[in-house]
């Protein structure tokens, strides 16, 4: 009896670490929530003092302190100073600490501690941010959450009118683009590397605001028209989007008139009763714009790239701004386009076929992130580095979205097309809702009508 007894409850244990085991690997993130964050929690609080110590981020104690020890305390040794610990909070993907430095320690100190501090207290990954002066946050994550992401719920890094969620970074936070930040963006990558993935989110995230979308695809809109309902105008070849883009920067200098006459100098100071409505204009593959093939197309791929050059370098305070992707965008594409690419200060770089191309990417406003960009691992398209002009990046990656899930959005969306008259030659013709939940079939557009 007392044997089965023993076989029953050895059972029983082996079953539950098979499971733990499970949830583990298939379950990363409850598994952290019911095991691994109260685990860390513990072994944080427990060894912060020796740890920081033995990673060396600990200073002398002031005279005071040293004087207050001994003669208050009555204690001989006077143990070497950690940073303060202000704030412990714990997350579905890991947790974050808020440190305050004491004299003599510096956030890049901490910074090179984290590979040590990540060891110590076992987690997937400690990345450091500095929230203010003399405070440093550690993002502890639990877990690697770029394997399969999932947005958080709570978005409070979410805000602003004109703030969207995109993909998720590798310490857990959301990535987002901040039009009203870093107005203008360039994505670059390989083929199959995500960049579709990204625009389909963009969309899907910008869709549900009132903004006016606008796509220029000049692969007969494959990917754009997918958007359709829920696009102002689409460009799907180089004849339409040079009368788009003329139509733009005509839109850019009446914005501007606009301002003018109420003496404001943006978009967002004019009264809201007469605010024209923010545009994210949508370039995909923007190698197309600037291709010619006779001499005769050379006049109108100068004309393009001269309005996108102006409208990166105007529009942002009237409330125009460029999103633009492509494979690579050197000088090789010819006259203008280095000039564009230092206007479109947002970078996010897939993986690369070659380190140039990540140069191209982020180079001039991240150069410590061109090596991160060419160790992008082919097993994982929709993971790119993320740079800004004030030199910061990080390592994202999207939520799978489907084409279908995109369009729907679009499509549930439809009533937030703005009245727009200037862009009306240029609305996409909608198709009919499919039936087996696929994008929508191709239809052709509406001839443009100058
Ligand atoms: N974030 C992601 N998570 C998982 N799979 C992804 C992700 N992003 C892309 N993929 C997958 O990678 C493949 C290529 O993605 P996508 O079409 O976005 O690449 P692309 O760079 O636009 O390619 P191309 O330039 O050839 O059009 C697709 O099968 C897609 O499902």
């Amino acid at each position: 009896m007392t044997d089965v007894t023993t076989l029953l409850e050895l059972s029983g244990v082996a079953a539950s670490a098979g499971g733990i085991g499970y949830a583990k690997v298939r379950a990363p993130r409850a598994y952290w929530t019911l095991v691994g964050l109260p685990v860390t929690w513990g072994r944080f609080t427990f060894t912060y003092g020796s740890t920081m110590d033995a990673c060396g981020l600990t200073v002398a104690p002031s005279r005071l302190r040293s004087f207050l020890v001994r003669n208050v305390a009555r204690r001989a040794e006077v143990q070497p100073v950690p940073p303060k610990v202000r704030r412990v909070t714990g997350t579905s993907t890991g947790l974050r600490v808020t440190l305050r430095l004491p004299a003599g320690l510096e956030p890049a100190d901490v910074t090179a501690a984290s590979e040590r501090l990540r060891h110590a207290w076992g987690v997937h990954s400690v990345h450091v941010t500095t929230p203010r002066p003399g405070f440093v946050e550690l993002r502890m994550t639990g877990y690697d959450v770029l394997r399969r992401v999932r947005m958080p719920h709570r978005r409070r890094a979410v805000s602003g009118p004109m703030v969207v969620p995109v993909a998720l970074r590798e310490d857990g936070t959301p990535f987002v683009r901040d039009y009203r930040q870093v107005p203008h963006a360039l994505t670059l990558g390989a083929n199959q590397s995500g960049k579709s993935m990204y625009q389909r989110n963009l969309v899907a995230a910008l869709a549900k605001l009132p903004v006016g979308l606008v796509g220029i695809d000049c692969k007969r809109g494959v990917e754009q028209r997918t958007y359709a309902p829920r696009l102002s105008a689409l460009a799907t070849t180089p004849d339409q989007a040079g009368a788009l883009l003329d139509a733009l920067v005509a839109e850019m200098e009446r914005r501007f008139d606009l301002l003018s006459a109420h003496g404001v100098s943006d978009l967002w100071d004019l009264p809201d009763e007469v605010r024209p409505v923010p545009l994210v204009v949508l370039v995909d593959e923007v190698a197309e714009l600037f291709l010619t093939t006779v001499k005769k197309e050379e006049e109108r791929r100068d004309r393009m790239v001269q309005h996108m050059v102006r409208l990166a370098q105007m529009a942002r305070a009237v409330g125009i701004f460029l999103e633009v992707c492509g494979q690579r965008f050197g000088s090789e594409l010819g006259r203008g386009a280095t000039a564009l690419r230092a206007q479109l200060t947002g970078r996010v770089v897939h993986r690369v076929n070659d380190k140039q191309t990540a140069e191209m990417g982020l180079g001039d406003v991240a150069p410590d992130a061109v090596f991160a960009a060419t160790s992008i691992p082919a097993d994982r398209p929709g993971v790119a580095v993320a740079g800004d002009s004030s030199g910061g990046w990080s390592r994202i990656r999207t939520p799978e979205t489907t084409p279908a899930d995109a369009a729907a959005v679009c499509r549930a969306h439809a009533h937030l097309v703005p009245e727009l008259p200037f862009l009306d030659p240029f609305r996409p013709a909608i198709a009919p809702e499919p039936a087996t939940g696929q994008g929508p079939s191709l239809v052709k557009p509406r001839p443009v009508t100058d």
